[in-house]
């Protein structure tokens, strides 16, 4: 043991792999062979930084050296240029999960090109997707973090080490904050490399609401940059200390809460419009939970009640379709543009552009699904495509919920349409812009409302028929499974053909009530994501989903769920099991929703019977 620490030379340089997958160099400040130490520091924005590492496991043969930190805020690895390697680990009740996939293992290339295979393996394992902080005054008291960047007693006032107003979790945003002192923020800009994606899934950040600021609600997510994300899911352990379980996802691109909606538009939307000249079908959906920032970002920001179409995806991705219409690379082709706008709710259709008819779904002997009855408006510029906009949005259905008090209840698909000035006016191309109903009905279930139950069972199912025809195309599945809900029926042409390209903008709210919505949202995500051959991240640690569930139950247990969050072990089991054969009741295609309500009802009941006397 000794003889690898004297190898780790004072003022040697070392490179230390950050878990946001910078790698840098460090230098080796002391080592303490008594105590079997080492401390290693670097420079962060004109800052010392530094940290403690002990128990070294030797591998003689591999030349590698694990080590573990002590305190961990910082889940790093130390590797000497040569042929020796100390790779931290994460402190024994943490699992590391080791992610599989090839576009980590990418990442971890990237990130160190000069090193021989056997080395960026070594780092690769090291990139944990899961990592864990805990309290500073509750750690063991051997654990310290020796960080430079201590301030004066005098600067950590009553106020909080953060100068701030105690809060009711100030614990817990000191912890997150003193985690991103760690971080090296490099948010997406307008002049980063857009990628061409075939399925491109992203994430966007909304800021915290006013009702939150108030509230001094926290902030548990980090947006680093470069499509990783990190959500600190506060916890206790049965001691009741406090820690972070800091949850790591890679997507293709991840917005923070200053993204406008020009950027997000640029780096999803925007390198679609040209597919549908090409002749293909687009199709760009916003996901998440209600109150996230869906219709924010779809349909324009809002000044108070009042909403600026023009500065949504939708108006933003009309302006580039006729910029192309005229452009004279395919002005030859002689298209037109219509539109249409439709909602679907609770399985029907209804047509936005005209005072919400409702509409039929049927299908051909040829397998074309024909919406019966749809306007299809020619539009001859965006100003006429944003007026369709403002009419149909001010059609749709929505509600109150406590997370939003305009909420969407249902699925709105504004379809931009290009068609051949033949006589037929032969289809060229087709982009779908679908504003997703919240994806969390399940709240709302405590209201033992009838048609709330309907609603959610009808929006889960055909979020699940979404993520599993999404999944489909990018297997390049001969079999698409379209004909599980109304959504994935009216948007089949989005999943087949070669020319098809989609992309998912996942949208999450901030707040630490949020928190387990959020990670719901993470999920979905990055199961949509997870075949996706063009995207950097892997998905999440498998860890992370609930034991025996199927990823199905990652959306609909919620609907359940609500019942027993804190509730006892066996209470926990029980109402997994039922909910387990509810979910896969619900899952089968000829599951019929009306006729199952009472039952759904009766168990939500017993639900909250068992529930209740929990609190
Ligand atoms: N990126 C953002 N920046 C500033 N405000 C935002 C952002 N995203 C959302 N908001 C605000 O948050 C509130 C809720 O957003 P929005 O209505 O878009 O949510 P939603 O996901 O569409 O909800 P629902 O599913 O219930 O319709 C709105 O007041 C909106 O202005």
């Amino acid at each position: 043991m000794e003889s690898n620490l004297s190898r780790l030379l004072v003022g040697l340089s070392v490179q230390i792999s950050r878990s946001d997958g910078r790698v840098h160099l460090a230098t080796v400040k002391s080592v303490d062979t008594v105590k079997s130490t080492v401390m290693a520091e670097w420079y962060e924005r004109k800052m010392c930084r530094g940290k403690e590492v002990s128990k070294f496991i030797n591998t003689e043969k591999t030349f590698v050296t694990y080590v573990t930190i002590k305190s961990s805020h910082l889940l790093t690895s130390i590797m000497t240029t040569a042929r020796q390697t100390c790779l931290f680990q994460v402190p024994a009740p943490v699992s590391v999960p080791v992610r599989s996939t090839e576009s980590t293992m990418a990442n971890s290339e990237a990130a160190q090109p000069d090193l021989p295979p056997s080395l960026r393996c070594a780092l690769f394992i090291c990139t944990s997707g899961r990592r864990k902080s805990v309290a500073p005054q509750e750690n063991n008291k051997g654990n310290k973090r020796l960080s430079c960047l201590v301030k004066p007693p005098d600067v950590q006032t009553k106020r909080g080490k953060f100068g701030e107003a105690s809060r009711p979790n100030q614990k817990f945003y000191e912890m997150i904050q003193e985690f991103r002192e760690t971080l090296e923020i490099t948010p997406v800009s307008a002049s980063d490399l857009i990628e061409p994606h075939r399925i491109c899934v992203c994430v966007r950040k909304r800021p915290l609401n006013k009702q939150e600021v108030n509230k001094k609600e926290i902030d548990v997510v980090t947006i680093p940059g470069k499509g990783a994300l990190l959500v600190h899911e506060p916890k206790h352990k049965v001691d009741l200390t406090k820690y972070l379980d800091n949850q790591v996802f890679h997507f293709d691109y991840s917005f923070d809460e200053t993204a406008t909606n020009e950027l997000v538009y640029k780096f999803t939307a925007k390198p679609l419009v040209q597919s549908i000249f090409e002749g293909g079908m687009a199709t760009c959906f916003a996901y998440g939970q209600t109150g996230s920032g869906k219709t924010h970002t779809m349909g324009g920001d809002f000044t108070g009640r009042q909403q600026n179409s023009a500065k949504g995806i939708y108006a933003l991705a009309a302006q580039d379709v006729f910029t192309y219409l005229n452009h004279r690379r395919y002005a030859h082709l002689e298209l037109s543009a219509y539109v249409s706008f439709f909602e679907i709710y609770n399985g029907k259709v209804y047509d936005l552009l005209n005072k919400k008819a409702k509409l039929r779904v049927l299908e051909d002997d040829r397998q074309q699904v024909q919406v019966v009855g749809l306007e299809e408006i020619y539009v001859s510029t965006a100003e006429d495509v944003i007026k369709m906009i403002e009419m149909g949005s001010a059609c749709r259905t929505s509600g109150q919920t406590s997370a939003n008090a305009n909420s969407s209840r249902s699925h709105a698909i504004l379809q931009i349409v290009l068609r051949c000035n033949d006589r037929a006016s032969t289809l060229h191309g087709k982009f779908s812009l679908v504003d997703l109903a919240g994806n969390e009905r399940g709240t709302d279930v405590s209201s033992n409302d009838r048609s709330t139950l309907v609603e959610t069972a009808e929006i889960n199912r055909s979020l699940l028929a979404l993520k599993e025809c999404i999944r489909s195309l990018g297997m390049n599945s001969d079999h698409i499974p379209f004909r599980m809900s109304t959504l994935t029926k009216v948007l089949r042409d989005s999943f087949i053909g070669e020319k098809s390209r989609t992309c998912m903008i996942a949208m999450v709210s901030p707040g630490m009530a949020s928190c387990e919505y959020t990670m719901n949202t993470l999920r979905y995500a990055d199961r949509v994501k997870e075949l996706n051959g063009h995207s950097k991240g892997s998905r999440a640690p498998k860890a992370q989903e609930p034991i025996n569930s199927s990823s199905e139950e990652v959306i609909l247990i919620p609907f359940l769920k609500s019942c027993f969050i804190n509730s006892h072990t066996f209470f926990k089991t029980f109402v997994l099991k039922r909910a387990g054969e509810l979910v896969n009741a619900m899952d089968q295609i000829s599951y019929n929703i009306e006729a199952g309500l009472p039952d759904l009802m009766d168990h939500s009941r017993k639900l909250l019977g068992l529930y209740k006397p929990l609190l």
